[in-house]
């Protein structure tokens, strides 16, 4: 057995998959063969979760019955929405919010008795979960800002219904449009960390909500999904302090600090879903005649890509596109959380086919004879 370090288990392989395949060096980005920039143009967030589940993309009578499928599953029992409503009145960080409701599912899905591996049960949990994350994130925000919850409805599609529930107010073609692209562009990326806590958690054998629980924890942190709050963060303090964005990004570096948005464990050039959503971000900012958070953004890549030889990550422009669609920066990440949800189940969906507890080790570096203390001579 070797004892090789693999730090951060960089390059280290631990499953074969077909869902998405990253070629770092090219900046490109495929789901089950599709490129990313043809599914984020032609494909609903909830054709790619077809793609994603069932591994091809679904005929018009496919897609209709899958979405009627979903739609039907995003009210939350009354259980539930007392839990985000504890929680938004207790002011709970949204993303541990997001976690503890979806958590709390399990009590109400029919399906958590059924054994953990079995397909048919995880599709239907996996339908109801990601149905109904939506639901308990745009219930949260209204919540804990004095508003009542907006029912879901049925006759919108998964990216419209969620901005309806969290504005009370159906979208205008190009918001829902845009949201759709945001959700199709983050709903998969080969075993990041959330992901692989995922597939960790169902590698022992566990139910499929606590994967999902898991895999929301994960997502939080700031060097993964918790960056595109991060990234808005930045803008708004270089535009309160009237500063040129170069300036702070190099202050930051001075002091040694992360720029959210950059750098990439795999991603060695600018990251496809990056291409896009600056498209969006520059194409909402011209039409509101103000495009200020469009080139703050892209002086910081020129200037982070110069200095550092850094390229931006996914969330990069995410940040400026849900800025100037009005959505609350701390509910970025969770918004990640419910697009990145389809990946989670899709990774947990190949692992159940060939499973094998997931268990690397440590070098152990410690002391291996100590000689027992007393407590009384410690
Ligand atoms: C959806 C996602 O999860 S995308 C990633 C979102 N996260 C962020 O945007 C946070 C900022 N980025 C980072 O912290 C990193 O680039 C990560 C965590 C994404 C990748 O990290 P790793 O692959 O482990 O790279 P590592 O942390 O070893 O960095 C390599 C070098 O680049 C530097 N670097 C990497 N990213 C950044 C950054 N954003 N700002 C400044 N320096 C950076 C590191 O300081 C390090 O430099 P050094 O070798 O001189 O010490
Ligand atoms: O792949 C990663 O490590 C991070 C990332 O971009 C994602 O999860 O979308």
């Amino acid at each position: 057995m070797s004892d090789e370090l693999k730090r951060g288990l960089e390059g280290v392989v631990v499953a074969e998959s077909g869902l998405s395949f990253i070629d770092g060096d090219a900046g490109k980005l495929v789901y089950r063969g599709y490129a990313i920039e043809d599914l984020a143009e032609h494909a609903s967030y909830e054709e790619t979760l077809y793609l994603l589940w069932y591994g091809e993309l679904p005929t018009e009578s496919e897609l209709a019955e899958f979405s009627d499928s979903m739609a039907a599953e995003r009210r939350l029992s009354d259980d539930v929405l007392e839990t985000v409503r504890r929680l938004a009145e207790a002011d709970e960080e949204p993303m541990a919010a997001l976690r503890t409701v979806t958590s709390s599912m399990s009590a109400h899905d029919p399906d958590t008795d059924a054994d953990p591996t079995d397909h048919d049960a995880n599709i239907r949990k996996g339908r109801r979960i990601t149905a109904k994350m939506p639901t308990a994130l745009a219930a949260f925000a209204r919540i804990r800002d004095g508003d009542e919850p907006v029912e879901p409805r049925e006759d919108l599609d998964h990216a419209a219904n969620f901005l309806y529930m969290l504005n009370d107010e159906e979208p205008d073609d190009v918001l829902a449009d845009v949201f759709d692209q945001a959700l199709v562009l983050h709903a998969d990326h080969g075993l990041n960390a959330s992901t692989f806590s995922a597939m960790v958690t169902a590698s022992t054998l566990a139910e499929l909500h606590s994967s999902v629980t898991s895999a929301i924890g994960t997502l939080s942190g700031s060097l993964h999904g918790g960056a595109n709050a991060n990234v808005m963060r930045m803008l708004k303090e270089v535009d309160d302090a009237n500063q040129e964005p170069t300036e702070w990004v190099k202050q930051a570096l001075e002091e040694d600090r992360r720029v959210a948005g950059f750098g990439h464990r795999v991603y060695n050039v600018k990251d496809p879903r990056a291409k896009i959503l600056g498209e969006r971000s520059e194409e909402l900012g011209e039409a509101a005649g103000d495009t200020r958070w469009y080139e703050m953004s892209a002086a910081i890549e020129a200037y982070m890509q110069e200095e550092k030889g850094l390229a931006p990550n996914v969330d990069f422009y995410s940040a400026s596109t849900y800025y100037q669609m009005g959505i609350p920066i701390d509910v970025y990440t969770p918004i990640f959380a419910i697009s990145r949800v389809g990946g989670w189940i899709a990774h947990v969906l190949e692992q159940f086919e060939d499973n094998r507890l997931i268990r690397p080790r440590s070098r152990y570096v410690g002391e291996k004879d100590a000689e027992w203390i007393p407590i009384e001579e410690r």
